[in-house]
C-alpha cells in the first residue's frame, strides 16, 4: 500500500516547500487539478525536477483528447496521469495506449460514476493501471465518503490496482487500511495540518503496519 500526497490549494513554490517537509513519508506526489488549472503542466515539470526520486501524478481528470493530453503530461515528467471513469471508452483506450507508449501509467478517477461496479469491471478490461474511488470536495461537504465504493471495486477488479481519495484524515485512515487499497490519496489530511511532517509520518507508519 502506497501513500499519495495531493497538492490542490498551493502554487508551485508552496508545493515544493511542502514536499520538502514530507518527502520521506510519501510515495507519490499529486499535482492536483486546481494547480494544473492555475499553473499549467509547468507545475508537473518543476515538481519532477525538484524530486526526481518521487512518482509524480498529474491530476488532469481527462475527459477527451486523451491520447494528446497524456502525451503532454508525460512530456512534462508525469509518471501517472488521471482520466475520468465517465469518459468514453475510446478516450480510455487512447489514454492507455499513449501511456504504454511513453512508459507511464493511467489512474481512472471514478468521481460522479453512478454504477461503480459495472464501470470498474469495464475499465479493468480496458487495461488501466489504477481505479480510484473518489469523493470530491463538493460531496465531502455534505458528509459523503468513498469507503463503501472501495469495497465494491475491490470485489470486482481483477487486474488494475485500487485507490481511494476524498477527505481521508488520520482518524479515518485505519478504516481505509482495513479495505487494503493499493494507493491511499491524502490531501487536506496532511496539507491542512499544522505539523504536516508529523501527519505524513504517522500515516506512513499506519500504512506500513497494514
Ligand atoms: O482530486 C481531488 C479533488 O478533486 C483531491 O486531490 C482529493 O480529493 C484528495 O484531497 P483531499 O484528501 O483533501 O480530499
Amino acid at each position: 500500500m502506497k501513500l499519495q500526497l495531493a497538492l490542490d490549494l498551493v502554487n508551485i513554490p508552496q508545493a515544493i516547500e511542502l514536499v520538502k517537509e514530507v518527502e520521506d513519508y510519501v510515495d507519490v506526489v499529486e499535482i492536483g487539478t486546481p494547480v494544473v488549472i492555475n499553473e499549467g503542466l509547468k507545475a508537473v515539470k518543476e515538481m519532477k525536477a525538484a524530486f526526481p526520486q518521487l512518482t509524480v501524478l498529474a491530476d488532469l481528470k481527462i475527459m477527451d483528447a486523451a491520447g494528446y493530453e497524456v502525451s503532454q503530461a508525460s512530456a512534462a515528467g508525469a509518471d501517472i496521469v488521471t482520466i475520468l471513469g465517465a469518459a468514453e471508452d475510446a478516450s480510455i483506450k487512447g489514454a492507455v495506449e499513449e501511456a504504454k507508449k511513453q512508459g507511464k501509467q493511467i489512474l481512472v478517477d471514478m468521481i460522479a460514476v453512478k454504477d461503480i461496479a459495472t464501470r470498474a469491471k469495464e475499465l479493468d478490461e480496458l487495461g488501466v493501471d489504477y481505479i480510484c474511488v473518489h469523493t470530491g470536495y463538493d460531496l465531502q461537504a455534505v458528509g459523503q465518503n468513498s469507503f463503501e465504493d472501495l469495497a465494491t471495486i475491490k470485489s470486482v477488479v481483477k487486474n488494475a490496482k485500487t485507490a481511494v481519495a476524498g477527505g481521508i484524515k488520520l482518524d479515518t485512515l485505519p478504516e481505509v487500511i482495513k479495505a487494503q487499497p493499493d494507493l491511499v490519496i491524502v490531501g487536506g489530511g496532511i496539507t491542512g495540518q499544522d505539523d504536516k511532517q508529523a501527519a505524513a509520518s504517522k500515516m506512513k507508519e499506519l500504512i506500513t503496519q497494514g
